[in-house]
């Protein structure tokens, strides 16, 4: 387990935050820029020495104000990856990978170099200079040179932030790989819903320097006060499914989650797979009574848990399908038109085309 309780004051900025995070799985630390994250990510890895707080790693005091106890950046065991991976440009990428082995204590090494070449997939790379690689190939190394210097936690400010849509595809995999098979808790910063929604086990949402929320990524991003702090657009809850069938003649992939089913277009996985699935709230419709012909695939008996309205044009409803919720963002009028409120009973309308490969990701 990790603490971190930290107070830091800059000019017009004052950081005041305290979390726990577990020994393993992603906390992502979200919000919009300028809350402070990075201040926080710095001060745990011993960049920046905060006026007061406590920061300690499994059951080691890495900094404590009252105890004038301030280890060292080395002696903290902790990874740190960049959001521009700072790769040395003469040396190749095994060696590269090396560097970060050979910064690890001898008789302490947990992640051996074949494990970190598999789990990253490496191998094709191993004998390019920094150079030669892609803004996401240049990532995944860095993250390897990271590993190998067996931090007890690893921390990532952005990684994805300076790739493309299609880089960041293509490395999310591997980030979840990672926290699926190293069993190494992270500290993941991040301002795109996206990928908190894919990665994080839990979720400190900030603002202003300040924590506002924090709990299970499926509690906070279903929670309706999380929309005034992040792109509002984009937001949405975060299910947990298991691949229970596949329909060949239509080409579709029946998800069970706790409360129903939710039929998707075909994924090539196996029946049981687990998944986590984001279903963006605008792309949820409410109705009354239950629709009879509709295109929509997906229509979920459901009872409105929350209501929250905007000042302008939208309000956001949190609905429970069974033990399931799920946000749906509307207009303020369909609100009043329907005249909805807590406890009263409808159904979610989900369309299946909505759901694709971005919106699944493997894994817890
Ligand atoms: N060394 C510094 N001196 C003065 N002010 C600073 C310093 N570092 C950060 N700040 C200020 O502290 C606030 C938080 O910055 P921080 O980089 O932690 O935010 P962030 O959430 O990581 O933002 P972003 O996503 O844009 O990186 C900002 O207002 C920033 O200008």
């Amino acid at each position: 387990m990790f603490e971190v309780v930290l107070k830091h004051q800059f000019p017009g900025f004052t950081l005041d935050v305290a979390f726990n995070g577990p020994d393993r799985g992603i906390t992502a630390l979200f919000g919009p820029s300028g809350c402070g994250k990075t201040t926080v990510i710095n001060a745990i890895a011993g960049l920046l020495r905060p006026e007061q707080g406590r920061i300690a790693l499994d059951g080691t005091v890495l900094f404590d104000s009252e105890q004038r106890i301030d280890l060292p950046m080395r002696a903290r065991r902790i990874g740190y990856v960049f959001q521009n991976a700072r790769l040395f440009d003469h040396m190749r990428v095994r060696d590269n990978l090396l560097y970060g082995l050979r910064r690890a204590p001898k008789d302490d090494r947990r992640i051996a170099i074949d494990q970190v070449i598999d789990l990253l997939g490496l191998e094709s790379l191993l004998s390019r200079r920094p150079a030669r690689l892609s803004g996401g190939e240049r990532q995944r190394v860095g993250v390897g040179r990271a590993l190998l210097a067996q931090p007890k936690l690893l921390l990532m400010d952005e990684p994805l932030a300076a790739l493309d849509a299609d880089r960041k595809a293509d490395i999310l995999p591997y980030i979840e790989r990672l926290r699926d098979e190293t069993g190494l808790p992270v500290v993941y910063v991040s301002h795109a819903i996206e990928e908190v929604a894919r990665l994080a086990d839990l979720v400190v949402l900030m603002d202003q320097g300040r924590p506002v929320m924090s709990g299970p990524v499926e509690d906070v991003l279903a929670n309706l006060d999380s929309f005034a702090h992040v792109d509002a657009f984009e937001g949405g809850a975060v299910i947990k499914v298991r691949i229970a069938a596949h329909d060949d003649a239509y080409r579709l992939t029946r998800l069970a989650f706790s409360g129903g089913e939710l039929l998707i277009p075909h994924i090539e996985l196996p029946v049981g797979q687990q998944l986590r699935v984001r279903i963006r709230a605008r792309d949820v419709m409410l109705a009354l009574n239950r629709p009879e012909a509709i295109s929509a695939l997906n229509v979920l008996p459901a009872r409105i848990s929350a209501v929250k309205r905007e000042e302008g044009a939208h309000a956001e409803v949190q609905v429970m399908v069974a033990a399931t919720a799920l946000v749906i963002r509307m207009t303020r009028q369909s609100v009043d038109r329907l005249d909805l409120a807590p406890g009263k009973e409808a159904f979610a309308v989900i369309k299946s085309v909505a759901i694709d490969r971005r919106s699944l990701s493997m894994g817890r």
